[in-house]
């Protein structure tokens, strides 16, 4: 229970959250009402007097407040859920954690709170609401590392490395270049490159291989999965599910194959901005200096992709500077200038425009004429390699075998 106690001397004054509450009374009443209630059982500590000293009301409020915020961020479109909305949301679930501890440290206790810290993470928005917020998660991962192991009915294979290959390769390559070269051939005329042995150092590249140590540092965590291998396609959906359930069918060996059962689907952990989740994993990566040269380098987003082979991401383009970075596996790329985007056929409507309809692996000329104008560039991004892509640039990407990468987007 003393990490309870913890976790409560981390959390912020109502003053620091002020601004996030300021449209949205109830939450700063509920809020203010449980950090006084909190502040009043610390002081108490270590009686363990279980007299009505306020939790259970409180605890009954914050249970209030989520639930009906929860609706609000499942009403609508979810970039349009208002960020107060959303960190709230993260308070409160915070604030649920330490009645949970408070209430008991039993396994399946410490397992609700780490559920509810991924829908604070997911749901929520729990960067920098307050200035103790990094301490307080910090103490939750360490909770939950010691409490919960995911390795111990679960074995997962040591990914082995491909040997490599000399594939033609349609774009300019440069063989770790410094950031003047990388700046004057790639960045400043925005070209797209290749750009070999830049991440070779990274612990990640050996350590990632290792499945198990996936498993060990992010299995319990709750993260989006892409179901289906075509994101534009009537098959695809998206869950939330544990990284152990993920791994386990996607990567555990051997993999049953009966005749009926020849296509299984294909999950996709892809996208995910999982290196805030778990934070660890960052000591085994660093953000490629390459991406000083923006004009707001502070702000990166760093995104996982971690798959089975046959993934796909089907042709589109993103808006920003991206260094797709391979850890492990190959992926079979495709790329188009901006120059083509009227010739790909985008589709229709706000949702998908940045999306081509073509199937860039074996394009339709009957369907899609046009693409016999487009100039595509071919590449194969193996394990150490890292693709530079301008903004706007198309690209399709194919796994060829398991596959991480770790993408970093930049303005
Ligand atoms: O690796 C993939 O599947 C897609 C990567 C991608 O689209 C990106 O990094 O922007
Ligand atoms: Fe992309």
């Amino acid at each position: 229970m003393e990490i309870a106690y913890k976790l409560i001397n981390l959390l912020p004054q109502i003053d620091e959250i002020k601004e996030i509450l300021k449209s949205n009374p109830e939450g700063e009443f509920i809020l203010k009402k449980t950090f006084e209630t909190f502040n009043g059982i610390q002081k108490q500590k270590p009686s363990t007097s279980d007299s009505d000293d306020g939790v259970e009301e409180c605890y009954f409020l914050v249970q209030a407040l989520l639930d009906k915020f929860w609706e609000v961020i499942h009403t609508g479109h979810f970039s349009e859920v208002p960020l107060d909305v959303r960190k709230t949301y993260a308070l409160a679930s915070f604030c649920k954690i330490i009645f949970l501890l408070l209430e008991s440290m039993e396994k399946s206790q410490i397992e609700k709170c780490n559920e509810v810290l991924d829908d604070a993470i997911l749901l929520g928005c729990s960067q920098n609401i307050f200035s103790n917020e990094a301490k307080f998660m910090n103490l939750l991962t360490e909770l939950f590392d010691s409490e919960l192991d995911p390795t111990v009915d679960l074995q997962l294979p040591i990914i082995e490395p491909l040997p490599r290959s000399s594939v033609d390769c349609d774009i300019l390559r440069l063989d770790c270049p410094s950031l003047e070269e990388f700046n004057e051939k790639c960045f400043t005329p925005q070209v797209p490159a290749l750009l070999l042995n830049t991440i070779r150092h990274w612990p990640a590249l050996e350590k990632w291989r290792d499945l198990n140590y996936i498993l060990k540092l992010a299995g319990n965590r709750t993260v989006p999965i892409e179901i289906g291998s075509n994101y534009t396609t009537d098959e695809w959906s998206q869950q939330l599910m544990k990284i152990k359930d993920f791994l386990k069918r996607q990567f555990s060996q051997p993999k049953q194959q009966s005749p009926n059962d020849d296509k299984h689907e294909i999950e996709y952990l892809a996208q995910h901005e999982l290196f805030e989740q778990i934070p660890l994993l960052k000591n085994d990566f660093s953000i490629p200096d390459y991406c000083l040269l923006g004009e707001h380098k502070e702000m990166v987003d760093i995104k996982a992709w971690l798959g089975p082979k046959g993934t796909i991401s089907p042709m589109h383009y993103d808006p920003k500077h991206n260094i797709l970075c391979q850890i492990f596996g190959s992926k079979k790329i495709i790329l188009a200038s901006p120059k083509d985007s009227d010739n790909l056929y985008p589709h229709e409507g706000e949702f998908l425009s940045n999306t081509s309809q073509i199937n860039a692996a074996s394009p339709d000329l009957e369907k899609y004429p046009r693409l016999s104008m487009v100039k595509f560039y071919d590449l194969t991004l193996q394990a150490g390699d890292c693709l530079y892509m301008p903004p706007k640039w198309w690209h399709y990407v194919e796994s060829e075998s398991p596959s991480f990468s770790v993408s970093f987007w930049w303005e």
